[in-house]
């Protein structure tokens, strides 16, 4: 089994293709404005143009509306739609019917009874993302917030479509959260950063071969 990763909130040539060449599956694209990783549209579509095929590139947005969307799908070739906040089911059809494009739905999880929102996702969303809840200080992002939630939730746990681990995933601990959970995709976006909102290429590097002989 291998373990496909994601390498979220990329806005720089040379760690997109520290992302590429060092084997991972999705590229992410931040279209939040309030996040450090936020990128601006014109930089996202010269960046995707960069992703070799095979690799899919993944638009991250909260809550967005029709416009917003519109105004970042005619510049970025995008493959996927991440929505990370708190669109309901109703509106995730919506999104994929104007857009004709795969979603993937974050599922924030603080503790058990978070995961009964995740059936009812799956319907109809393409893939889930499950990401720790944020912490409930003023100005927590809706995600990207370098916090695990505890893994044995999923453990041993199945839905009726595909699913990607992420929320404060390390160089060092992915490999243990692979075992615990089960997952065959993982998301990472600050534990592969010297900075918030700035990736580094040697942890981008070291987070993808620690997952090797996975
Ligand atoms: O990365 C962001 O800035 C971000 C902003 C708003 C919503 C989600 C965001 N990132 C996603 O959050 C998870 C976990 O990230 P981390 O590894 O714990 O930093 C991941 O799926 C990112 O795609």
């Amino acid at each position: 089994m291998s373990v496909a990763v994601k390498i979220c909130g990329l806005s720089e040539p040379d760690t997109l293709r520290a992302a590429v060449t060092g084997g991972a599956r999705y590229v992410g694209f931040v279209f939040y404005p309030p996040s450090p990783r936020a990128v601006a549209p014109a930089m996202a579509g010269e960046l995707a143009r960069l992703v070799p095929t095979g690799v899919r590139s993944v638009g991250l947005f909260v809550d967005p509306d029709d416009a917003f969307l519109e105004h970042v799908i005619g510049q970025v070739p995008l493959d996927v739609i991440q929505l990370h906040g708190s669109e309901d089911p109703r509106r995730i059809v919506e999104i994929k019917a104007r857009y004709r494009m795969p979603v993937m739905k974050a599922v924030k999880i603080g503790g058990p009874d978070d995961l009964a929102a995740a059936a009812e996702l799956a319907e109809v969303a393409d893939r889930l993302l499950f990401d720790a809840k944020p912490p409930s200080k003023t100005g927590a992002l809706p995600g990207g917030n370098g916090v695990a939630f505890d893994w044995t939730l999923l453990a041993g746990r199945r839905w009726s479509k595909p699913w990607m681990l992420s929320g404060g995933l390390t160089p060092e601990n992915v490999a243990e959260a692979v075992r615990v959970t089960g997952a065959t995709e993982v998301d990472v976006s600050s534990g592969v950063e010297d900075r918030p909102g700035h990736k580094d290429a040697a942890l981008i590097r070291a987070f993808l071969s620690s997952l090797g002989g996975l």
